[in-house]
Formats: C-alpha cells, structure tokens, sequence
C-alpha cells in the first residue's frame, strides 16, 4: 500500500467542518476523538494509509425521510425522520432512536458516531448508529404517539432488521413508543424477530435493560472510585435528567450508600439536601413517565426541596460526585468550575455529550476522575446486546444473571480505559475510550480492504 502524505489534526478538523456545514455537535464529537487519535496512530502508518478516521467520520449513510401523522383534532401533520447508520465493521448497526425537538441531523450523526467507539467498548458485536425525529411527545395523547410511531416506522422497517440494525430508546422513546413501533414492524413484514431493543418483557425484552444505563454509570463511577482507593459510600451527588438515566442512576446511588441531592428537567432542578430515597424515587419515575409530569411538582409533594426554575442547572450544588444524566452540552466550562470549586471528585456521564469540549479541559486540569459517556453510560447498549442474543436463542436469562454480566461488563470497559488512558497514575479515561473504541473497529476495517 502507498505510504500516504500524514495530514494534521487541524488540516483533518479544518475538512471535517467543510464537509458537514452548520453540524456543531457532530464537529464537536469528531473533535474530541480525533485529538486521541491522531496521536495514536502518529506512528502507525497502516490507519493513515487506509484513511481509517476520515472513513469512520463519514456516515456509510443517512436515511432522511418524512413522517407525516394525523393528531387527535384531524390536523395532519409532518415531521422528519433519520437513521444514521455510522459503521457496521464489527457488528450490525446498533443505537436508540430519539424523539425530541432538538433533534437534527448533526445531532444524530454526532450520537451515532460516538455510538461507534460507545458499541465497540463494550467487546461485543455491534455497530453504530443513531435515529430520531423532531417530533415531540410532550402533550400528546398515547393515541397520537401511536399513530406517529406506526408512521416512522412505516418508512424506518425498510431500513433495519436483526442482522442489519437494531434501533433502541433514548429520548422521548420508551417502553410505550418501542411497543408501537415492534407492533408496527412486525404488522408490516409479519415477522416476529429481534429488530428493536429495550422491548416489553412480555414480547422478547430483557430482564435489566430499563436499568442497565443508569446502574452502568454508577458501576463506571464505583469502578473509577475503586481504581483510586474510595467507594460511593457516604459520598454526596448531584444528577441532572428525571427520565430513565437519571432515576436509574440515582437509584443505584443511594443502593450503594450515597447521597443524591438534585434531578433536574428542562424546566429546572429540584435541590433536596434530605436526599432521595428509593421513595421520592419511585414517585419522579410515576410522575415523568406515567403521569408525563413536570419535576417542579416535586417540591409541592415534598417540602424539604426546593425547585430552581427557568431551566436551572444543578452544577452549583456542592457534592462530591457528578451524574449529568439529561443532554448533550448541558455542562459547560463555568458549571464545570464550579463542581471543580465545590470539591467533585468524580463525574461520570449517563447522557451522550453532556460536557462541553472546554468543560473536559477543566476536569482534566483539575485532574479529577472524570468517565466520558461513550465508556461510562455504555451498560444500556451493552444490555441491548444482550436482549439481541437472548432474541436470537429464543431464551430469557434471569434478572440475578443479567446484573453480573452488566456489573462485568462495566468493569471490562474500565479495564479498557485504564489500559489505554493511564498516564503514569491519573487515568485520562476519554483518551483510553477513544483508542480503545477506535482500535478494534479500525483493525476490522483495515481487514475489509477499501470498502
Ligand atoms: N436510555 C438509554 O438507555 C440511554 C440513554 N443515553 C443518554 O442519556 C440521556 C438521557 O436519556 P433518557 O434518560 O433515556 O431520556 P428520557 O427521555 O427518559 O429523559 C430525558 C431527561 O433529560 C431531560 N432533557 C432532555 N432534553 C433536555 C434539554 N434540552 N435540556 C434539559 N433537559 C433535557 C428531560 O427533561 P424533560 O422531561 O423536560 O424533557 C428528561 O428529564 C441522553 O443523553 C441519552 O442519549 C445514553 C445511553 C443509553
Ligand atoms: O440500547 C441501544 O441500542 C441504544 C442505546 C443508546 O442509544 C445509547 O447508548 O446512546
């Protein structure tokens, strides 16, 4: 093979931008990677000869399509769908779909992207890829969700199946939309297969999937704790997101003897210097995903917490821990000052992104333990992996199984981190995930020839 002219990081950056105008959070992702590495393959000539990150940096595609849906009032009604399907060198393409009005295509070719690194980590058979719309579920009837479900999918089925892509939940999309859009799949191509994740239990779904990312994020944290002699214990924590991450995450938090302080929405954050318990717990789960409630209400049910409005982040509570559980880039370099000032020690990511590029350089500065999301929130797609093997033997493992091979598996991605991010005593765990996510899928393609 040609030995190929090396191009910079900034050269590589500066085409990356070129190409995809106006895609801030998909630069932002490719940025964070690229800076890892570049340095990586500095000596590596095989990567730069086939072109391997400019290739895992270009979508193999993206699927745009309209969904059109007639809401309760006969209005009909449309909106844009996407799958991006990022890389399926190691395995079929894998990821959630999100319903959200943020949702873009930057979005989700950030999301699917990360995905790639997020699939590989965690050592089983998955590729990348992300899916969503800008449609929003907030203030529609179920009966208006269904029929919107039923029309994304009416385009999407034609794209995905078990051995090509297996789309899950993120935001917006739960237990409910799942089951419309498998009733629809399945309706529509009369097949009864695992072509989604995160199912009900009663129709193919696995034991732990609703927990696996939050308690994965809280696994990754204990891990990271452990590696430097501490334990969660006793230790205080402020979360952000009330949905299934955050009150997973929280949960977990408190099972293991910590302290959680805050849960937020977009609304704003609810402070409770009493704690959540398992109870206040429970209650946030009924009320944002039965009764499609505000966190606000929190505070008028239990007064010992108040609720800060206006979109309020918690990071100004002190703790001594960080779970930002809700969205990309909702932790910036001045929130992550302030946790720094207020004493964290330890953050691990249960959302995708959720601290900008200049709030890592602050973690790092400061040298705290700090677990990027494509390491740290990686349970949730890990246990998906598990569903499609569970799918495909036609069995269903136990819950008691489930937990240790999710608790195994965390620990497995931490290895990873340490292996490949230790920097002579502080572990650089975004270094160690981008190489070790990057490695594997690079080695496989390499074996594809040019493809
Ligand atoms: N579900 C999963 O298994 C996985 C999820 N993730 C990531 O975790 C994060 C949360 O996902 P999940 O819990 O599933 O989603 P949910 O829809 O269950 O909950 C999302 C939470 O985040 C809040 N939120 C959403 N958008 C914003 C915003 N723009 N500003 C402030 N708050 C916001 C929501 O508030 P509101 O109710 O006001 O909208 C809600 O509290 C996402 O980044 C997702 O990609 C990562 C791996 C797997
Ligand atoms: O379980 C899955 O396939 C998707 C999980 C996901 O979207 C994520 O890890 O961000």
């Amino acid at each position: 093979m040609a030995v190929s002219d090396h191009v910079d990081f900034d050269t590589f950056m500066a085409g990356v931008k070129k190409r995809n105008p106006g895609q801030t959070e998909f630069v932002q992702a490719v940025h964070e990677v690229a800076m890892d590495i570049f340095d990586f393959i500095e000596d590596k000539e095989q990567y730069h000869a086939a072109q391997i990150l400019r290739r895992m940096a270009e979508p193999d595609r993206v699927i745009s399509f309209r969904v059109c849906w007639e809401d309760d009032n006969h209005n009909i009604r449309v909106q844009r769908g996407w799958r991006v399907q990022n890389n399926n060198a190691i395995g079929p393409y894998k990821g959630g779909i999100r319903f959200h009005p943020s949702v873009t295509e930057s979005v989700l070719k950030f999301l699917a992207f990360e995905q790639t690194f997020k699939n590989s980590l965690t050592g089983l058979p998955m590729g990348g890829g992300k899916g969503g719309s800008n449609f929003n579920p907030k203030g529609k009837s179920d009966a208006e969700v269904m029929r919107f479900c039923q029309s994304f999918m009416t385009e999407l089925y034609r794209h995905i199946g078990p051995e090509t892509d297996v789309p899950a939940g993120d935001i917006g999309v739960g237990g409910r939309e799942i089951g419309y859009m498998f009733g629809q799949y399945k309706r529509i191509t009369n097949r009864w297969e695992g072509v989604l994740t995160g199912k009900g239990i009663e129709y193919g779904g696995s034991r732990m999937r609703p927990e696996a990312t939050g308690y994965g994020a809280v696994y990754f944290m204990q891990n990271m704790l452990k590696h430097q002699g501490q334990d969660i214990e006793g230790k205080t924590a402020v979360i952000s997101g009330s949905g299934n991450v955050a009150t997973h995450a929280a949960e977990k938090i408190v099972q293991l003897g910590g302290k959680v302080l805050t849960l937020s929405d977009s609304g704003g954050f609810i402070h409770d210097p009493d704690g959540f318990t398992q109870e206040k717990i429970d209650w946030v789960k009924h009320h944002k995903t039965h009764t499609r409630g505000r966190i606000s209400e929190y505070a008028d049910h239990y007064t010992s917490a108040t609720f800060h409005g206006d979109g309020a982040r918690p990071w100004d509570v002190p703790a001594d821990l960080a779970l930002p559980c809700a969205t990309q880039n909702e932790l910036d370099e001045d929130n992550a000052r302030s946790l720094v000032a207020n004493g964290v020690i330890a953050v691990s990511e249960g959302a995708n992104m959720p601290t900008t590029l200049d709030g890592v350089k602050v973690f790092h500065d400061a040298r705290i333990m700090y677990g990027p999301g494509k390491a740290a929130n990686a349970g949730g797609v890990a246990v998906s992996g598990l569903e499609m093997s569970q799918n495909s033997e036609r069995i269903s493992w136990n819950h008691e199984r489930l937990g240790e091979m999710l608790t195994d598996l965390m620990e497995g991605i931490h290895g990873k981190c340490v292996e490949y991010g230790d920097q002579g005593g502080y572990v650089d765990y975004v270094k160690g995930a981008n190489i070790a996510g990057f490695k594997k899928v690079a080695d496989a393609m390499l074996a594809f020839g040019v493809v």
